[in-house]
């Protein structure tokens, strides 16, 4: 089957993961997540924007938890279609984390410089235990000291859009995951 190319402005993208593989894989997720919850009251903590579709719909899987929903927003400075070196907070949870069990939820985890930020705002709140969940995984790009505990793709480091992964802040409607095209150079933005 030819592969599914969509053209954005003058780039082109080409199927990466469809909606049902999204959605099989964010509900084996869910399953594994639920079992190693049972009994328990965990945290969701989305970091927005790009989290929102894939939290909503892990979240919707898991019914057999009681579960709390917070949110960190962060922005990356200069960021168009490559990690951008720097963060900044634009809002924190709501929620009191000391002595909870806290699941940090993000899409995609690249240069990892997010999650590692969130990971050090939330120790300083003392919770009870702290895993990562991301469904993309750029593990060959990530710099990290500490292990991604839920991954529901491993990918390489192709900048992605779809399922709340934005182009220049659009896009993140779209159904299924894109990859730009391999031949197609990456551009900073910078
Ligand atoms: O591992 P990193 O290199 O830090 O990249 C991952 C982060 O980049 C994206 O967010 P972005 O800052 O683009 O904001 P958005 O979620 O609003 O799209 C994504 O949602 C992750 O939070
Ligand atoms: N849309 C999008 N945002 C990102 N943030 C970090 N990596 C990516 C990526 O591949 N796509």
């Amino acid at each position: 089957m030819p592969e599914e190319i969509i053209w954005i402005g003058d780039e082109p993208f080409q199927l990466l993961f469809s909606e049902s593989e999204i959605q099989s894989r964010v509900r084996q997720m869910a399953l594994e997540i639920e079992k190693d919850y049972a009994g328990k009251s965990p945290i969701f903590v989305g970091v927005l924007n790009g989290a929102f579709i894939f939290m909503g719909d892990l979240i919707r899987q898991i019914q057999g938890v009681d579960l709390e929903i917070d949110f960190y927003k962060l922005s990356s400075y200069g960021k168009e279609k490559a990690s951008a070196g720097q963060v900044q907070l634009l809002k924190s949870v709501d929620t009191k984390l000391a002595g909870r069990d806290v699941i940090v939820v993000e899409d995609i985890v690249d240069s990892g410089l997010s999650v590692s930020y969130i990971r050090e705002a939330i120790l300083a709140h003392s919770p009870k235990s702290l895993r990562f969940c991301a469904l993309l995984f750029k593990e060959s790009v990530a710099d990290l000291d500490f292990i991604i505990d839920y991954v529901g793709f491993r990918i390489p480091k192709q900048f992605v859009i779809g399922y709340g992964l934005d182009y220049k802040q659009l896009k993140r409607n779209l159904p299924a995951i894109y990859q730009l095209v391999d031949s197609h150079p990456i551009q900073t933005g910078k």
